[in-house]
């Protein structure tokens, strides 16, 4: 194959393989069966042997680094990650809801999401593509991970549209993965993880992206950092439409509560149900839905006034 039609080819295969990829890794519904895509991929991998400048940054061959890195840069974060207030209760709750009403007003609706139990992130892409990624940090000073995150096959190399934007979500580990790398971990004589969420963060620290790629690590992303554009006008709006339709993967339990009973009846569901998903949580986060209102409310030094998480009780440890 000459070079201009490899070029075609290489761009095709990228376009296609990207797309197979947001399908099985971000919708969790494969468009094609897997070895179709190992065949697409294994003739991009011949293609860019053949043609190595027609290796693209954001091509599905170039997610996991060679060569293991030796220290991590820090990031400083445009916008502070701040961290959430906690409720422990129905009491609590009602407290936080007088306050919120007593500072917004009427109109008021809650959006309530899944608090992903992993390890908080920030991504950064310019021209949508992605160039950055930072741990949290203490909130204003993180740490450069992006050759770790770019091993996540849910985090897009390329997004949808060509924006730049930042947008923070929370890496984890689904529990199966937790339980696989633990057994091997066991058979093995190595120290076990104590739960997913050091998993996670014992899988982003490491300094070589092929260990970090080896962990199956997952993410959602939940809201767009920095002083960007927000899209609509509420967070349901911008969380549900714009930020899957960029091409992130965002958690589909969320839902908007109009009062505080619907509030407490999501947390009493999900208190019941959480055993049954396939990756931890540990509360449930409350957000004021409409950005205006988030607006009359402001920040704390270090946390949203328009949002609270609700965690929940210490799981008894059984002995
Ligand atoms: N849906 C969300 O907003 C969400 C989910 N899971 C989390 N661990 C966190 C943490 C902050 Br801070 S927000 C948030």
């Amino acid at each position: 194959m000459d070079r201009i039609k490899a070029e075609e080819r290489v761009n095709e295969l990228n376009e296609l393989l990207r797309n197979y990829g947001h399908a099985y890794y971000v919708l969790d519904k494969p468009a094609v069966p897997d070895a179709i895509y190992d065949q697409l991929l294994n003739e991009l991998i011949d293609l860019e042997t053949l043609y190595p400048d027609l290796i693209f940054p954001d091509s599905p061959t170039q997610r996991v680094g060679g060569t293991p890195i030796s220290n991590f840069d820090k990031v400083t974060h445009e916008r502070p990650m701040l961290s959430l207030s906690n409720v422990f209760g129905e009491e609590d709750l009602r407290e936080f809801d007088k306050r919120v009403h007593s500072g917004a007003g009427n109109g008021i609706e809650y959006v309530c999401e899944l608090k992903i139990d992993g390890l908080a992130v920030s991504l950064m892409y310019e021209d949508g593509k992605f160039v950055k990624g930072a741990t949290r940090g203490d909130g204003r000073i993180g740490e450069d991970i992006t050759v770790n995150l770019r091993t996540i096959r849910a985090i897009p190399l390329k997004l949808k549209q060509p924006v730049t934007l930042e947008v923070r979500g929370e890496v984890f580990m689904p529990k199966k993965s937790f339980h696989a790398l633990n057994e091997q971990r066991g058979e093995r004589g190595e120290e076990l993880f104590a739960n997913p969420r050091n998993a996670a963060a014992g899988s982003l620290r490491q300094l070589d992206p092929k260990i970090a790629a080896s962990r199956n690590l997952d993410v959602f992303i939940y809201g767009i950092g920095g002083d960007g554009e927000t899209y609509g006008l509420t967070e349901h709006d911008e969380s549900l439409n714009y930020l899957s339709e960029l091409g992130f993967k965002t958690n589909q339990e969320r839902q908007v509560c109009s009062t505080v009973e619907e509030v407490l009846a999501y947390i009493e569901k999900w208190t019941e149900s959480r055993t049954k998903l396939s990756y931890e949580i540990d509360g449930i986060v409350i957000k004021v839905n409409r950005f205006l209102h988030q607006q009359d409310l402001g920040f704390t030094a270090k946390s949203p006034k328009w949002a609270t998480a609700y965690k929940f009780p210490a799981e008894e440890v059984m002995t």
